[in-house]
């Protein structure tokens, strides 16, 4: 049973992560690049679940005993308590291969190793832990304390008894899991983001308008948000470096990137983060940018 899990990479992912485990009452690890990042993480998590008391939404009680589970770390030999140790740190793979073998010192004989990664391989990342049957792939969907879902994904080597134990972990924090192969994107995202490129192609044959299509979405598939939307929130090289990976690592055309998106790259029309890119985002509301 899982009952102290640290996480290292205190970023969006990583705090979503803490929040979840520590509300459900396990001790929680919470580690950065140093130990000033993890204090603000801690922070952020505490004065985010102080305004849902506020609203109403979270018990006090809870809170308070969630942020006292919340613990900052950044010494690797902290790690040696954890029964789960979960990788969130930036999606670059020598990062992770180096953390995986600075914590892997510290890992104690029974725990079990994961990442968070979106695609980087687990079989491929497995190699640098000091024992890849205890290592697997846990992914999120971002915000985590609010999408039900995780990804679980074993590497080649990772043994039944690891898999099991991370589906009871993911039960104890009310998160559903679907299981995948150790294949690109698993599963959501090799669904979901050529989805959002064969909009893009649709949009560049001239099929329909950037408004139509997210309408079209939204009404006739009942999605909550249109496919052109959506890229604008992920970041569209984001989404075009995904299509990149899926092409390169199958070696299948169907995965090629659509011409537009990778025009709007170009452009520097990135999406929301750059104010914009399928809409422009410089008035009070978004306009189609053809
Ligand atoms: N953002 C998403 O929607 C999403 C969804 C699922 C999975 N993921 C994956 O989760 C991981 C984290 O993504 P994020 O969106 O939270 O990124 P983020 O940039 O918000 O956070 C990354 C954190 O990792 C820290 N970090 C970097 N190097 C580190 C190191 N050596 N040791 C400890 N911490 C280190 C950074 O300081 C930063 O705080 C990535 O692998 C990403 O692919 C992201």
């Amino acid at each position: 049973m899982i009952r102290t899990v640290a996480v290292i990479g205190a970023g969006q992912m990583g705090s979503g992560i803490a929040q979840v485990s520590a509300q459900a009452g396990m001790k929680v690890l919470l580690g950065d690049v140093s130990i000033e990042l993890a204090d603000k993480a801690r922070d952020k998590i505490a004065k985010g679940l102080a305004k849902l008391v506020e609203k109403g939404k979270v018990d006090a009680a809870l809170a308070a005993s969630t942020v006292a589970n919340l613990h900052s770390f950044s010494d690797h030999a902290a790690l040696a308590e954890a029964d789960l140790v979960i990788e969130a740190a930036t999606e670059r793979e020598d990062i992770k291969h180096r953390i995986f073998e600075s914590a892997g010192k510290h890992l104690a004989s029974h725990a079990i190793m994961a990442s968070n990664t979106s695609s980087i391989p687990i079989t491929r990342m497995a190699v640098s832990s000091p024992d890849p049957e205890r290592f697997i792939g846990i992914h999120f969907f971002n915000p985590v304390p609010l999408m039900k879902l995780v990804e679980v994904i074993p590497g080649l080597a990772t043994s039944v008894s690891t898999i099991e134990a991370v589906r009871g972990f993911v039960g104890d924090i009310g998160k559903e899991i679907v299981l995948s192969q150790d294949e690109p994107g698993f599963i959501v995202n090799r669904i979901f983001v050529p989805f959002i490129n064969e909009a893009a192609f649709v949009l560049g044959s001239g099929t329909g308008s950037i408004v139509d299509i997210d309408k079209g979405v939204k009404l006739g598939l009942n999605h909550p948000m249109g496919p052109l939307e959506l890229a604008d929130f992920i970041g569209l090289d984001t989404l075009l470096e995904i299509m990149k990976i899926y092409l390169a690592s199958t070696g299948d055309p169907k995965y090629r990137p659509a011409p537009l998106l990778q025009k709007y790259v170009e452009a520097g029309w990135l999406g929301r983060k750059t104010g914009r890119g399928f809409y422009d985002y410089s008035g009070d509301v978004p306009v189609p940018t053809r």
